[in-house]
């Protein structure tokens, strides 16, 4: 890394040319159109000891530009792994095959000089965990100016004022681009990984569980920040979290994962409101919802079970020895994608999916599925 080196205490006022440059830096930036993302049939499987691990199979989904897309589901879906497999940071040994195409163009399989090219530049990540994406021995201004220089034509001046500017958008004081990632709280490294990725103002921006790791107050702040930050930046998202409540919030479109596999897609409100796969139906019952005055408290239903093993996974549908409503053909047979309307599921009864919904909010339904189990 090479470092910038700015004055250690105290902030220095931006002088005039450098104020000219980050006015031009900025103008440039913010014309940068969001980006388009189109995932076909997508297939990541990790080599191990014990052989090929398929944690994501056959995924299809679009982020049409400008838009966001929230990609939830159960620890150990594949949500990570796909998130990972378009930063291109999967380890080399890693089997992928498809596309995914960044306005027109395949990002998968590119080299680390491509790679470097479009990282940051035209898609940008926020992790979990704020701490694996600082580096502990230099101050976050370095980090943050060091990823606009290898990008953008301007001194260190001006990309540590660009630096300061994102910091203003999510709140930190400018002063403190000059601590390093241990002297900042949580909530407050998080914040500045928000600021680094959205530095170069990427076309797309991936989130993938930006706020797991905080408290509920600080998750709720952080959200509404993203939320206010997109809308100002126009990018385009796909947000990555366990908590529909959130996409509920946040994103126009969802794609619901069990298992490697997509179970249902499609607008976020449709989905939500009509489920079309039992897996969405559980996924539903087991977020809370506040409770509305004058009416009985929902109780929280789980899914009964586990994910099955992506070492073998299952024959048939993948969610089936899960599923209350499962028959002869859904254990056999994998089930094709429907599409009914505006949305997508792979299920073998999705003509049955309003009988379905009616009985997967009673929490008998999933209760006899565990006797079963
Ligand atoms: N490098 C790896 N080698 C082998 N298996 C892996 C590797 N990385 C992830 N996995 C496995 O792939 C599966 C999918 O993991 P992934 O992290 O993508 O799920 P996720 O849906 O994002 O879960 P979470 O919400 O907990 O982050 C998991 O079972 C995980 O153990």
């Amino acid at each position: 890394m090479v470092a910038v080196a700015p004055p250690r205490s105290g902030h220095r006022p931006a002088s005039p040319a450098t104020l000219a440059e980050l006015e031009r830096l900025t103008d440039r930036l913010s014309r940068k159109p969001a980006a388009h993302l189109q995932v076909e049939s997508l297939s990541i499987g990790y080599s191990t000891l014990r052989g090929r691990f398929h944690a994501v199979e056959d995924i299809s989904f679009e982020v049409p530009a400008g838009t966001n897309l929230g990609l939830v589901g159960e620890s150990g879906c594949g949500k990570s792994t796909v998130v990972k497999t378009l930063m291109g940071l999967q380890p080399e040994s890693t089997e992928v095959s498809g596309r995914a195409l960044l306005d027109g163009r395949n990002i998968l399989g590119l080299d680390e000089n491509a790679l470097r090219d479009f990282r940051w530049k035209r898609i940008s990540l926020i992790t979990q965990s704020a701490m694996n994406s600082l580096d502990p021995v230099y101050c976050i201004g370095d980090q943050i100016s060091e990823a606009i220089l290898a990008h953008e034509p301007v001194s260190k001046a001006t990309a540590w004022a660009r630096a300061e500017q994102m910091f203003a958008l999510v709140g930190l004081p400018a002063g403190r681009l000059y601590e390093f990632p241990h002297m900042f709280s949580g909530g407050m490294r998080q914040r500045a990984v928000i600021a680094m990725a959205l530095a170069l103002n990427a076309g797309l921006l991936l989130a993938d569980e930006p706020t797991t790791a905080l408290d509920p107050i600080m998750q709720s702040q952080i959200m509404t920040r993203i939320r206010g930050i997109h809308a100002h930046m126009r990018c385009s998202m796909i947000l990555v979290t366990h908590d529909i409540a959130v996409v509920a919030e946040t994103c126009e479109n969802i794609v619901v994962m069990y298992a490697g596999k997509v179970a249902e897609s499609g607008p976020t409100a449709d989905v939500l409101e009509r489920p079309l796969h039992p897996y969405t139906m559980g996924l539903k019952n087991a977020f809370p919802r506040l409770p509305i005055r004058g009416e009985p408290r929902q109780p929280l239903i789980s899914i009964p079970g586990v994910v099955p093993n992506l070492l073998l996974p299952p024959p048939g549908c993948r969610f089936a020895s899960r599923c209350p409503f499962a028959t002869e053909v859904c254990h056999s047979v994998t089930p094709p994608v429907v599409q009914v309307g505006v949305q997508r599921a792979a299920c073998h009864h999705t003509d049955r999916a309003a009988e379905f919904r009616l009985a997967a909010a009673r929490p008998d339904t999933w209760r006899n599925m565990r006797g079963a189990a």
